[in-house]
């Protein structure tokens, strides 16, 4: 009874690894390592180093390693290089989830839990927005992920086959013992380029859009912390396991920061005053979203332990840190 984690050497992926392995779960990860680290990867599980989508490598690991349910987390997840790059993100996001799904359904793996986003919802009509929302995306990024669930939901109907779809909202900080973090290079997201530039590794953090339709016109997200997240996988899988059927869930903490909130949190945590620049707005960016939390605190009993803007600044301030002062590419 083993869980195969696909993009377990990635951000989340390597916390939900330690989370796993901590809960005396058999992991092993599927990862080919396009942006993730083979270091990343806790001793304790198997690797594999291999593209998702190569059925043949899938249906030997589900057989050798004996895989009851799948954490599928691999996948390009960049908003604006969806934008420049569509069909690769078509590709990688959703041609190659449907191959990973036809390997499950092929060697009877029954359970299967999908890294959505908040991104689907596009820039919804009411925030906080709640699941029962219309897809909406704005962007190719979000509509892979969706198209994604659509499949999801489809094989669920057809085959013995549950799945979960976790919508996450934005995904920050690091693990609070300080054994794996957020290592992107080229990293585009908010804490991780604010953290980058309060060590002195750019010389400066772009603002993109300062004329939202929102308090202080910079763009507003529900940051959440992955240790939370990786929790909320694991009450996930147990209720699946349970035979509780297939379930979408909100994976966010209901409150929203603009841009200029997160920048002012990593000044006042890391104690830099480092050089902020009004720019144009970034393309495919929804101007506010902030999750509708309730469902999955009710139906799983999620109870987060790090819903605190500075504790998640915190957490990937100190691992910055960690990774050194080596220049941002
Ligand atoms: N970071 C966020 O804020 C956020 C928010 C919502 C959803 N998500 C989703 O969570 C998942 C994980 O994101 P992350 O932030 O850890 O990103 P990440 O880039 O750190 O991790 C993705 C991992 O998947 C691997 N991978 C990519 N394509 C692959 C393929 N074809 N076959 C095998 N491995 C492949 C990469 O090497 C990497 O290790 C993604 O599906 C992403 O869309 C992330
Ligand atoms: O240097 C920067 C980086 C970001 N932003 C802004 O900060 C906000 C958040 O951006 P970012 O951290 O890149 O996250 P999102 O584009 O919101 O997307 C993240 O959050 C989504 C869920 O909401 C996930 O699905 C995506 O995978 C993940 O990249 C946006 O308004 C950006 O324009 C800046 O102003 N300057």
């Amino acid at each position: 009874m083993t869980v195969l984690v696909t993009g377990g050497a990635g951000y989340i992926g390597s916390h939900m690894v330690l989370a796993l392995v901590e809960a005396g779960e058999d992991v092993v990860v599927l990862d080919n390592l396009s942006t993730g680290f083979r270091e990343a990867v806790a001793p304790e599980a198997a690797f594999y180093r291999g593209d998702m989508a190569d059925e043949a490598l899938v249906m030997r690991i589900v057989a050798r390693h004996d895989v009851s349910a799948i954490i599928h987390f691999a996948g390009s997840i960049v908003v604006p290089e969806s934008v420049a790059d569509p069909l690769g993100y078509y590709l990688n996001n959703t041609v190659k989830s449907r191959s990973l799904m036809a390997s499950a359904v092929a060697a009877g793996v029954k359970n299967f839990l999908f890294s959505s986003t908040a991104a689907v919802y596009g820039d919804p009509a009411e925030v906080p927005v709640t699941e029962k929302a219309p897809f909406a995306p704005m962007s190719p990024y979000g509509t892979s992920k969706m198209m994604t669930e659509m499949m999801l939901a489809d094989v669920a109907a057809a085959h013995d086959f549950t799945y979960t779809a976790l919508r996450y909202f934005n995904v920050a900080g690091a693990d609070p013992e300080g054994r794996t973090g957020q290592s992107t290079a080229r990293a585009t997201h908010l804490i991780k380029v604010a953290c980058e530039t309060a060590l002195g590794k750019r010389s400066h953090l772009d603002v993109y859009g300062t004329d939202y339709p929102t308090p202080d016109g910079t763009c507003v997200r529900d940051y959440i912390h992955v240790s939370d997240l990786a929790n909320a996988h694991l009450l996930a899988l147990g209720a699946m396991r349970n035979g509780e059927g297939s379930a979408v869930f909100n994976c966010g903490y209901g409150k929203g920061f603009s841009v200029l909130e997160v920048v002012d949190a990593v000044k006042r945590v890391s104690g830099a005053d480092f050089a902020v620049k009004l720019a144009p707005r970034r393309p495919g960016d929804s101007p506010q979203i902030v999750a509708g939390a309730d469902r999955i605190r009710k139906t799983l009993g999620w109870a987060p332990k790090y819903d605190d803007l500075d504790t998640i600044v915190e957490h990937a301030f100190r691992w910055e840190r960690h990774l050194g002062l080596a220049k941002a590419s």
